[in-house]
């Protein structure tokens, strides 16, 4: 991380070097949902990176790009306007603040909450029924995509039944979130050679992340050999990544991605991404047709028996970067 002399707009925001253009994700999987190798492709790419890009994967250009709009509309109105959407917990609009544990990026954002299909009714932001529409229509498509990931999963995993992993987030009372991410370009860091932090290195506590985003790119994951490798912006696309529950439903197999966001200095970025996530009760361990089958052939999980519930409130009292499987290795 690079410590500069900081300027008042960027404030309290921790520093990155600014990518470079090689620093691009050369070698990223890319799965065609419609082809037949699609299980067997979307399990490599969670085994060596819990990430890849999804093309036609059914959710029609117009139902984002009409999200998308609406996105821009909501941040375009006075700070005053949209504060009365806040605060961000437990749903809400939020400004820079991530979490409640002192984490600090370059973005505004809605966290929304999601019920079996769609928003929840609970959940009053936003208010305007244009936008909510647009967040409907396509929250009900992304979500049908990631069932459709998920049994592609579960069928290159050889896990019966098929619906193993899928059935978790579409069960009553699954714990579903979704967040529309604006990071609006960075103007003092311009040609320093560092950007602002938009969304500090973290892994996804979820099963899944679904993520679309417009034209800008901002997206880094690390390898496993821990570098930093940027993800080229596709608006067509949507962008998987593998969340902690998934790592341990597998045994260790997929692997929970690390990824952050780096502001732009000119462009603002817009994402949309959901999140799948089990009912509170759901126990999270892994399948036992994977037992034995892990990372080392484990015939043991490697982790303690946890519920969604433990593990979210534990998240919910982590720093963003920290390591929230740890706690729960045996
Ligand atoms: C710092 C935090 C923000 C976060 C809750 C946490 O305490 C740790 C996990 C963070 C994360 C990352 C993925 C999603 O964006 C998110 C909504 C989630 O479920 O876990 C965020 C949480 C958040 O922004 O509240
Ligand atoms: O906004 C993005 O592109 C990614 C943000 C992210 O990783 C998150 O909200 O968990
Ligand atoms: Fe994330």
């Amino acid at each position: 991380m690079v410590v500069l002399a900081s300027t008042p707009a960027v404030d309290n925001i921790p520093l990155l070097r600014s990518p470079d253009p090689g620093d691009y994700f050369a070698g990223m999987p890319v799965v065609d949902l419609s082809s037949p190798g699609a299980p067997k492709a979307i399990a490599h790419a969670c085994e060596r990176f819990g990430f890849f890009k999804l093309v036609n994967h059914g959710v029609p250009l117009d139902t984002m790009e009409r999200l998308e709009s609406e996105a821009v509309r909501f941040f375009s109105q006075s700070q005053a306007e949209k504060d009365r959407s806040g605060p961000a917990y437990p749903f809400g609009y939020g400004s820079k603040r991530i979490g409640l544990n002192g984490d600090m990026g370059w973005l505004e954002y809605l966290l929304l909450a999601v019920d079996s299909a769609s928003l929840s009714g609970a959940c009053p932001v936003p208010t305007c029924p244009v936008f909510r529409a647009a967040l409907n229509e396509y929250i009900a498509a992304v979500r049908k995509v990631a069932v459709r990931v998920m049994e592609a999963m579960a069928e290159a995993l050889g896990i019966a039944p098929l619906d193993a992993l899928s059935a978790m987030v579409t069960a009553e009372g699954s714990d579903q979130v979704f967040r529309v991410n604006h990071y609006p370009p960075c103007h003092a860091l311009q040609g320093l050679g560092c950007s602002a932090t938009g969304f500090g290195e973290h892994t996804d506590p979820q099963l899944v992340s679904l993520l679309r985003s417009n034209g800008t790119s901002g997206l880094q994951i690390a390898l496993q050999d821990g570098r930093w490798v940027s993800v080229p912006s596709d608006r067509d696309a949507l962008f998987v990544n593998v969340g902690d529950s998934l790592q341990v439903l597998t045994n260790g197999r997929f692997k929970s991605v690390k990824h952050r966001v780096v502001a732009n200095s000119l462009k603002s970025r817009v994402s949309l991404i959901y999140f799948g996530g089990p009912p509170l009760a759901q126990r999270i361990a892994p399948l036992p047709q994977l037992l034995g089958r892990g990372e080392l052939g484990e015939q043991q999980s490697a982790y303690k028996d946890f519920t969604w519930s433990e593990y979210k409130k534990a998240a919910y009292k982590s720093r963003l970067g920290d390591n929230r499987l740890a706690q729960f290795l045996k």
